[in-house]
């Protein structure tokens, strides 16, 4: 219950809201437990003692205290549902914010189904809870407690018996929440992972239709389903049972009213008045007892939910500013590796960076001490088999994700020494898997920089070769594009990508040279583009092309996690028999071709 607690320091911002909502309720809980004594003098004095005008005036107040319930329990209805939706907008920001800010680390391991289930019905629950669940909770004890002080008043034998059954129902509330609270832990799971499937269905269709397996995707969702139906099935079923059973016992009471009450009015000891009076009360009284099964079942649900939000906002982001960090003064752009050692998941706690002597510790690291300096402007080609770490030495600089060993600066600085912003502020990325948001192509390639002028957006266009074909669209720059716009092609969202790059001009530049699936006019394109953008600019290439290793001042071969050897194309070509192995397979007698190239001239 720690987590919904807490969920209602949301509620802070709208005390006014909410007290507005409390007292509304408190006002309303009065007009409730007023009623019965109303009718029992309207009875007592007005029915019994044949007095029309106390009969007319009482059955006024009756109505009066009718209206005045109305219109209270509106105004706390009213504003504690208003309260609840602003809490929501805010746990909806706050978690939205927090998932973004979160490093790669995480996103390796969270589902995306699940971070959408936490924000959209997560939310919603504790929105339910705080809107309606809560005031239902004050009002059913406002009233339990109001019901039972007057039965005592009224007639205190008598509701010392009806009140034997409160422990009654007490107990099947408390079995009942015992049996649905994992129950409601599972369905929220469920949801989450029936989400999961149903994300990756969606961005993954057309693999899905590629390869013709509609039918076992099918299968898997509805298995989804199903498990999600029949927890959802179990937890009705529980309180399918338990609500006529405290209607039961409910109904033992009103017996009991009845049977010794009317005993009572018999022998004169109470009159007809306060037996219609203690049985209002009590129907007054089930109520609530009825409601708190349902309530405590919500919110139940609800402390669940919290407790999933809280778990996100909670995450320690592992990649994050240092206290008194600074931000990055603008850079020159030189990058050096100091004796790096990284492992996914692999935390440094301390210890020291392996030293040759341990090598099953080493095994965990995916780079291990690489070391290299990239001075300013210059391109550094990385070069090894798939899986040797080349993307993560990449993801190293923008601080992806930290080194476990070692250091990784620029311009001499730690890159953990300065805000992850003024970092990232200076370094552009262009891969292939290009991801573009929807809107107009003017909007993407201002990503990084909205306030770009028109001018400057255009001329990052014609740098990047896409000025033709987006003057070409049907609305030029204002087209828009994504999921309800235009589609593009492959070659075309790359080089609006390396447009997106060329406008924030950044000093250092990681990059994916491959321009795969494209015609040879188009890869000639994002040559020059690419070209164009690396000039001047200290570039890391994951190179797929022999022209960009030859041009580059500096390669990294990498062999399972290990710069084996790192100097020019030539140099390496006189020196590394791995280097050969590696132009021969990744550009197939590529070797050759240079050599020839170079006995010619
Ligand atoms: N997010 C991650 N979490 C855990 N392990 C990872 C992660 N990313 C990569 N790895 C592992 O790290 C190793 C190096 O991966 P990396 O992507 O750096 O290789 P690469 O040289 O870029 O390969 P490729 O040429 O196939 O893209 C691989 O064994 C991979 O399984």
């Amino acid at each position: 219950m720690i987590p919904l607690r807490r969920s209602l320091t949301f509620l802070k911002p709208y005390w006014r809201l909410s007290v507005g909502a409390f007292i509304s309720l408190t006002l309303a809980a009065v007009a409730n437990l007023v009623t019965p004594q109303v009718l029992r003098m309207l009875i007592d004095q007005g029915i019994a003692e044949r007095n029309t005008n106390a009969l007319v005036w009482l059955a006024a107040a009756l109505v009066g205290i009718a209206l005045v319930r109305g219109m209270f329990s509106f105004t706390s209805g009213f504003w504690s549902e208003k309260a609840s939706q602003a809490v929501a907008y805010d746990l909806r920001n706050t978690l939205f914010a927090k998932i973004q800010g979160l490093s790669f680390s995480y996103h390796d391991r969270a589902q995306t189904g699940q971070l959408m289930t936490r924000i959209t019905s997560d939310v919603e629950q504790v929105r339910t809870f705080i809107g309606m669940g809560l005031l239902q909770l004050l009002n059913a004890a406002a009233l339990i407690i109001g019901c039972i002080g007057a039965m005592l008043l009224m007639n205190w034998q008598l509701a010392l018996l009806v009140l034997l059954t409160v422990p009654l129902m007490v107990g099947v509330i408390g079995f009942f929440m015992n049996v649905v609270r994992p129950l409601f832990d599972q369905i929220q799971q469920r949801l989450g992972a029936l989400n999961t499937a149903l994300q990756e269905n969606l961005a993954g269709v057309r693999v899905v239709q590629a390869f013709a397996r509609e039918p076992y995707e099918w299968q898997r969702y509805n298995r989804l389903n199903q498990r999600l139906l029949d927890a959802n099935l179990q937890s009705i079923r529980a309180m399918s049972l338990t609500f006529p059973l405290i209607f039961f016992i409910g109904n033992l009471g009103t017996l009991a009213v009845i049977w010794f009450g009317g005993y009572q009015v018999i022998g004169g000891a109470l009159t007809i008045g306060e037996l219609v009076a203690f049985n209002t009360y009590l129907a007054l009284l089930i109520m609530p007892l009825m409601m708190l099964g349902m309530i405590m079942a919500q919110i139940t649900r609800a402390a669940v939910s919290a407790e999933r939000i809280f778990e996100v906002l909670d995450v320690e982001n592992e990649v994050h500013d240092r206290p008194g960090a600074r931000p990055l003064p603008p850079i020159k752009g030189q990058v050096a590796f100091e004796r790096v050692w990284f492992g996914y998941g692999v935390r440094a706690d301390g210890h020291a960076a392996p030293d040759g002597r341990h090598p099953i510790r080493e095994e965990k690291y995916i780079l291990k001490d690489v070391s290299f300096v990239a001075e300013p402007g210059q391109t550094v080609a990385i070069l090894g088999k798939t899986g040797a770490g080349k993307s993560t030495i990449i993801n190293l600089i923008p601080r992806f994700y930290d080194v476990t060993h070692g250091r990784v600066t620029i311009d001499g600085i730690d890159v953990r020494d300065v805000t992850l912003e003024s970092l990232r502020a200076q370094i552009g990325i262009v891969l292939q898997d290009t991801t573009l948001f929807s809107g107009s192509v003017r909007e993407n390639i201002a990503y990084g920089r909205p306030d770009a002028s028109d001018a400057e957006v255009e001329a990052a266009a014609c740098a990047a070769q896409a000025h033709e074909f987006i003057m070409a669209l049907p609305n030029g720059y204002h087209t828009i594009i994504g999921e309800r716009g235009v589609g593009l092609s492959g070659g075309q969202k790359q080089r609006i990508a390396i447009a997106r790059a060329l406008l924030r001009d950044p000093r250092i530049l990681i990059l994916d040279d491959s321009t795969s699936s494209v015609d040879a006019e188009t890869e000639y394109q994002i040559q020059l583009a690419l070209e164009r953008l690396m000039e001047g600019r200290t570039s890391f290439v994951i190179a797929q092309r022999i022209s960009t290793v030859r041009r580059a001042d500096l390669i990294l071969l990498l062999d399972n996690g290990r710069v084996v050897a790192q100097g020019t194309h030539e140099a390496l070509l006189a020196t590394s028999a791995l280097y050969g192995e590696i132009i021969d397979s990744q550009f197939g007698g590529v070797r050759e071709e240079v050599e020839t190239a170079e006995v010619e001239g």
